[in-house]
């Protein structure tokens, strides 16, 4: 179970720099930075210091890159933290950003930093690459809440597993066991077409369903349980989400679906209505979902996923980097989809900042050239 202390002050060794990474003092955006996985959650010394920052962008055409015109003064950060905590509504946070910059440790922290101030916290991993047990030490796979031990105010994990996500969508598309179009198709009432419908790549969208697919399902998963009363306590959410990509498309699913499965929708409509007079003077006119009723629930879902990600109102999504040229030409690019799809990003989380120090070991001294260059900061 939770190896949290009472305070959810939590210390560990560094794998990398054991004499940089003391028990030491708290940092102001994050209480607890590092996580050695299946130890502790632990605080890093200074060495590494999560800050949240407040985003104000400004895309530099020529080096593409993202400039975060202020850096957060620690009294800063404390203050993006008393933003996100104030107030006793429902709000939801959706970390993401580039792999391995530290979304799940974030996240994690994030979750027991909300916890400690009060709020009733769940924090749930859609990322197909789970670490969310690792940083708790708990065993969080069997798609139930589990309680994390320590925090104030009550803490749940949940981690989602990918692959069943994406057999719902398998059960979807095919009817009764079978597979593929032939099958998709029947269950709609119009096998006989299959053949003549073979440009609209059906066969490609149901076998394979597309990225970002089974996050959304996930998502919209925990939308549908904490819309129920027994859940209504958390007063924060927090996604630890998957890799850039797969957000970006779990965006565009709604209308990814609308344009593939939404043809043939279309088609059945018109067949359905052209024969429904005949089919209820014979009563057969069946109740029983169908392959298309199933689909079109599924895009329902995608859109209210979707909206959840743009309301302004309860949602957040903040992007977590690392100060290195890859991260943050990666983190720009995903500010700008995102606001290109009306999703508001207002902070950033800059992990593994290296604070100045004049007894570098070689290994910080490299790490802290390797950040210098990625002009993340200005
Ligand atoms: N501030 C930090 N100090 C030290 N180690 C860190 C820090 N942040 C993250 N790490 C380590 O980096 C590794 C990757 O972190 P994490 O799993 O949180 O990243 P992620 O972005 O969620 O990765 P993925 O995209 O693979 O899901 C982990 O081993 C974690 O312990």
């Amino acid at each position: 179970m939770a190896t949290l202390s009472s305070s959810s002050r939590l210390y560990s060794s560094s794998p990398i720099c054991k004499s940089r990474f003391s028990p030491t003092t708290l940092v102001s955006g994050i209480d607890f930075i590092s996580f050695s996985p299946r130890t502790t959650l632990s605080y890093s010394s200074a060495l590494v210091s999560p800050v949240i920052l407040s985003l104000s962008v400004k895309h530099n055409r020529r080096r593409s890159s993202l400039q975060v015109k202020s850096v957060a003064s620690p009294t800063e950060a404390v203050s993006e933290f008393d933003e996100m905590v104030s107030g006793t509504k429902r709000k939801y946070y959706m970390l993401g950003g580039k792999g391995g910059v530290g979304k799940t440790s974030c996240a994690a922290s994030l979750a027991v930093r909300f916890a400690n101030n009060g709020h009733p916290t769940l924090v749930v991993s859609t990322d197909p690459a789970h670490s969310l047990s690792d940083s708790f030490a708990q065993d969080l796979t069997g798609g139930m809440l589990v309680p994390v031990e320590g925090p104030e105010a009550p803490l749940f994990a949940l981690e989602i597993n990918p692959e069943k996500a994406r057999e719902e969508f398998r059960s979807a598309s095919q009817m009764n066991g079978g597979t593929g179009v032939k099958d998709f198709m029947d269950g709609m009432g119009l096998g006989m077409l299959v053949e003549q419908l073979g440009e609209l790549k059906l066969g490609e969208l149901l076998d394979t369903p597309p990225p970002g697919l089974d996050e959304a399902i996930a998502i919209s998963k925990v939308i549908q349980f904490l819309e129920s009363p027994e859940y209504n306590m958390f007063t924060r959410i927090v996604f630890d989400t998957a890799p850039t990509g797969h957000t970006l498309r779990l965006l565009s699913l709604p209308d990814f679906l609308d344009a593939s499965i939404g043809k043939i929708l279309k088609l059945r409509q018109k067949i359905t209505s052209a024969t429904s007079a005949i089919k209820s003077v014979f009563g057969k006119e069946g109740n029983k979902p169908d392959a298309a009723d199933k689909l079109e629930k599924l895009r329902e879902r995608m859109v209210k996923v979707r909206e959840l990600f743009r309301d302004t109102e309860s949602t957040e999504f903040v992007i977590v980097t690392i100060p290195t040229v890859m991260a943050v030409s990666e983190s720009s690019r995903l500010s700008a989809s995102l606001k290109k799809e009306s999703v508001p990003v207002k902070r950033l989380i800059v992990n593994q900042l290296l604070p100045p120090s004049s007894s570098d070991c070689k290994f910080c001294a490299i790490k802290r050239k390797e950040r210098a260059g990625s002009n993340a900061c200005s």
